[in-house]
């Protein structure tokens, strides 16, 4: 049953995964993406990388941009110290309904605030609405034509500091080429390519790790 694919992979979880169990909810949607359905996750192997980027920054607050069913938002979520939090910005209210479901399911929603709208008007609002000085850690996943002017979005809004961590998914596929020279050409920037492959695939696919110089 299910109509949507957002629907079955909910279903999937609900089946295979451990109720409370971070680990065992995005294996369930990494088995569902490999055997059953391709789906639009960052998966397990960009995953790994995703993981070791957010241990060495270790973020108090984090900003994903692009939740789709909440697989990296709870992948996210399960590495972040007690009192730290992840803000992650869903366009599609299909994909949020679902999304709400997988994050109670793994048993972070204590430390995540799922926000539903276009990210062009909900960043100018973070300030005011979450009393955020800056994002220490920000998570792009969302349109790949959004990634240039939401990042210039966040620096205009004072959203970022010296030492913010952006990684940036799909940026060879599908691609973010623009975000690539915009990165990698700005002398506020420091940039490094996490080469890897698409999500249950063989194409290539990398991350891109930009710290924000101030
Ligand atoms: O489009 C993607 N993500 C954005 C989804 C909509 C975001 C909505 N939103 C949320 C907030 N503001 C707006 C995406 C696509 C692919 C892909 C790769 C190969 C292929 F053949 C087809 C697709 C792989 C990904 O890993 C992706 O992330
Ligand atoms: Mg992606």
């Amino acid at each position: 049953t299910g109509s949507t694919q957002p629907q079955r992979m909910l279903e999937a979880v609900q089946k295979n995964a451990t109720k409370g169990d971070p680990e065992s909810v995005f294996s369930a949607i990494d088995y569902y993406g490999r055997h059953k359905e391709w789906a639009m996750n960052v998966g397990d192997e960009k995953g790994l990388i995703l993981d070791s980027v957010l241990t060495e920054v270790n973020p108090s607050i984090a900003l994903e941009l692009g939740t789709y069913c909440g697989y990296s938002t709870v992948r996210i979520a399960r590495l972040l110290s007690p009192g730290s939090k992840l803000i992650t910005v869903e366009f599609n209210p299909a994909f949020a309904a679902v999304a709400r479901q997988i994050i109670a399911y793994a048993g972070v929603q204590d430390k995540v605030t799922l926000v539903e709208g276009p990210s062009g008007d909900l960043i100018p609002k973070m300030k005011e609405r979450f009393g955020i000085k800056s994002f220490d850690f920000v998570f792009l996943d969302h349109w790949k034509d959004r990634y240039v002017p939401d990042t210039k979005l966040l620096e205009d809004c004072g959203l970022l500091r010296k030492g913010t961590v952006l990684l940036a998914d799909n940026v060879i596929c599908p691609g973010a080429p623009e975000y690539l020279k915009y990165v990698r050409n700005s002398p506020r920037y420091e940039s490094r390519y996490f080469k890897s492959n698409l999500e249950y695939s063989k194409v290539e696919d990398g991350l891109e790790k930009s710290v924000f110089l101030g």
